[in-house]
C-alpha cells in the first residue's frame, strides 16, 4: 500500500513538472510580440505593457496620405473621389501701362483749357473788336483779367502796353488784334524760363524730387501722374509716400506706382514722414533709379508745424543726396487762396517748380501769371483732368493759343 501511494506522488510530481515547463516555454516566445519598451523612456511613462487588440494597431510602416490628399474642412468632395491637387491661383500681376508720350501732351488737352478758358481769352477779343476803344471798354479789358486771377500788378501792365501798342500801331483788324494780344501775354507767362522738372541730379544718385501742398490739392495725384510723366519719358521711378497724414494715400500712391511698375515706399499709418522719405531714397539709390519722387503732407494748420515737418523731411533726405526740385501743387480753382498757400510754402521751403491742377475746371487760367509773379517760380507742370495722363508740361505758347484760339 505504502508502494502505490509513493508511486501515485511521483507521478503527481512528474506530471506538474511537465506542465509548468510547457507554460514557462509559452511565455517566453510571447515575449518578442510584446511593445519594446521606448528607448529613452520617461519617469511619467512606463513602457506599455501588450493588450488585446494590439496587432489590430496601424503599422507605423503602413502608407499614409499626404498633407495635400488630406480633405481640408469645408472641402466636400467624396472620400472616395480623386482628389484635386490644383495650386492655390496667385494673385494676378498688375498690369504695367505704358503712358502717353509727354510731348504735345498740352495741345491734345487744349479743348480742356480753351473750354474752361472761354471768358479770358475769347472776353478779350471781342472787347478788342469792338468799333471804338474807349476807356470803359479798357476798364472791362482790366476787369476781364482780374476775373480770370491774372493778378492786378500784370493786369495794368498788359493793359497799358496794348494800349499802347494799338494807339501807335493804329491796328485793328482780328488778326493783328489776336497777334498782339498773343504777344502780351506770353509776355506777361515769360517765355524764357526753364520750366523742366530737374529729374537728373548728374550724380550717381538718383535725382530727388519733394511734392509738397495743401492736402486736397490733387498732390497724391499729381505725384502718381508725375511718376507717368517720367516713365514715358524713359526714366525710372520710386515713389516715396510720406503723406501719412491721410490713411489712405498711401495706398492711392502705390497703385499710380504699380501701375507703371514703380515701387512704393510706405511706412506705418501715421508714422514719421522724414524716416519714409530717407526709406525711398535709399531704396532708388539700392534699385538704380533714375527719380526719387516724395510725396508730403501738407498741413496749414500752423506754420511752424509745417516748416518742422517739410524741414525734417529735406534734412534726412539730404544725408543721401540733394534735393533737386521742390514741386508746390496749387488748385487752380482755389484763386487767391491758392496764392495765400504758395505764399506760406515758400517761406518754409525753396520751391523750384509749381503744378496748377484742376485748369479744366474753372475759368481762372490768368492764376499761372499771378502764382509765377508771386514766388519767383515758373509753372512746370499743369493738371487738366482726372485722368492719368491729364497732366501736361506747361508751354506757354501752346496755353496761350488754347485761350484766344489759332
Ligand atoms: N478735374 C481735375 N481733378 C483733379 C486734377 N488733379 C487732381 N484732381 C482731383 O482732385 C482730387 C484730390 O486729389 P488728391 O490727389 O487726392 O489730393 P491730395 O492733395 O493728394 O490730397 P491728400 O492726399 O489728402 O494730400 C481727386 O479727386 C483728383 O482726381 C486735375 O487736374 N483736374
Amino acid at each position: 500500500m505504502e508502494i502505490v501511494i509513493l508511486a501515485v506522488v511521483i507521478a503527481v510530481v512528474v506530471v506538474g513538472a511537465i506542465g509548468g515547463l510547457v507554460v514557462g516555454s509559452r511565455k517566453k516566445k510571447q515575449l518578442p510580440a510584446a511593445k519594446a519598451p521606448s528607448a529613452t523612456p520617461t519617469p511619467t511613462a512606463p513602457p506599455a505593457e501588450p493588450h488585446v487588440g494590439d496587432e489590430a494597431e496601424t503599422p507605423r510602416d503602413e502608407a499614409r496620405r499626404t498633407i495635400e490628399e488630406v480633405d481640408l474642412p469645408g472641402a466636400d468632395a467624396p472620400a472616395s473621389a480623386p482628389v484635386a491637387t490644383e495650386e492655390p491661383a496667385a494673385p494676378p500681376a498688375p498690369e504695367i501701362e505704358t503712358p502717353e508720350p509727354t510731348a504735345g501732351r498740352l495741345v491734345r488737352l487744349r479743348t480742356r483749357l480753351s473750354r474752361s478758358q472761354n471768358a479770358l481769352g475769347k472776353g478779350l477779343l471781342t472787347l478788342l473788336s469792338r468799333e471804338h476803344l474807349d476807356e470803359d471798354t479798357w476798364e472791362e479789358i482790366e476787369d476781364t483779367l482780374l476775373t480770370a486771377d491774372v493778378g492786378v500788378a500784370p493786369t495794368q501792365e498788359l493793359v497799358e502796353r496794348l494800349r499802347e501798342r494799338v494807339r501807335v500801331l493804329g491796328t485793328r483788324t482780328p488778326e493783328d488784334l489776336r497777334a498782339l494780344l498773343r504777344e502780351e501775354l506770353l509776355t506777361l507767362l515769360g517765355t524764357d524760363l526753364d520750366r523742366a522738372v530737374k529729374t537728373e541730379s548728374g550724380l550717381e544718385t538718383p535725382a530727388i524730387v519733394m511734392v509738397v501742398g495743401v492736402n486736397g490739392t490733387g498732390k497724391t495725384t499729381t505725384t502718381g501722374k508725375l511718376a507717368r510723366v517720367l516713365v514715358a519719358d524713359g526714366r525710372s521711378v520710386v515713389l516715396g509716400a510720406a503723406d501719412t497724414f491721410r490713411a489712405a494715400a498711401a495706398d492711392q500712391l502705390q497703385t499710380w506706382g504699380e501701375r507703371v511698375g514703380a515701387r512704393t515706399v510706405r511706412g506705418p499709418e501715421g508714422g514719421d514722414p522724414a524716416s519714409i522719405a530717407f526709406d525711398a531714397v535709399k531704396e532708388g539709390i539700392a534699385e538704380g533709379a533714375d527719380v526719387v519722387l516724395i510725396d508730403t503732407a501738407g498741413r496749414l494748420h500752423t506754420k511752424t508745424g509745417l516748416m518742422d515737418e517739410l524741414g525734417k523731411v529735406k534734412r534726412v533726405v539730404e544725408k543721401h543726396a540733394p534735393l533737386d526740385e521742390v514741386l508746390l501743387v496749387l488748385d487752380a480753382t482755389t484763386g487767391q487762396n491758392g496764392l495765400v498757400q504758395a505764399r506760406v510754402f515758400a517761406e518754409v521751403v525753396d520751391i523750384t517748380g509749381i503744378v496748377l491742377t484742376k485748369l479744366d475746371g474753372t475759368a481762372k487760367g490768368g492764376i499761372v501769371v499771378a502764382v509765377q509773379r508771386e514766388l519767383g517760380v515758373p509753372v512746370k507742370l499743369i493738371g487738366l483732368g482726372e485722368g492719368a495722363d491729364d497732366l501736361a508740361p506747361f508751354e506757354p505758347e501752346a496755353f496761350v493759343d488754347a485761350l484766344i484760339g489759332d
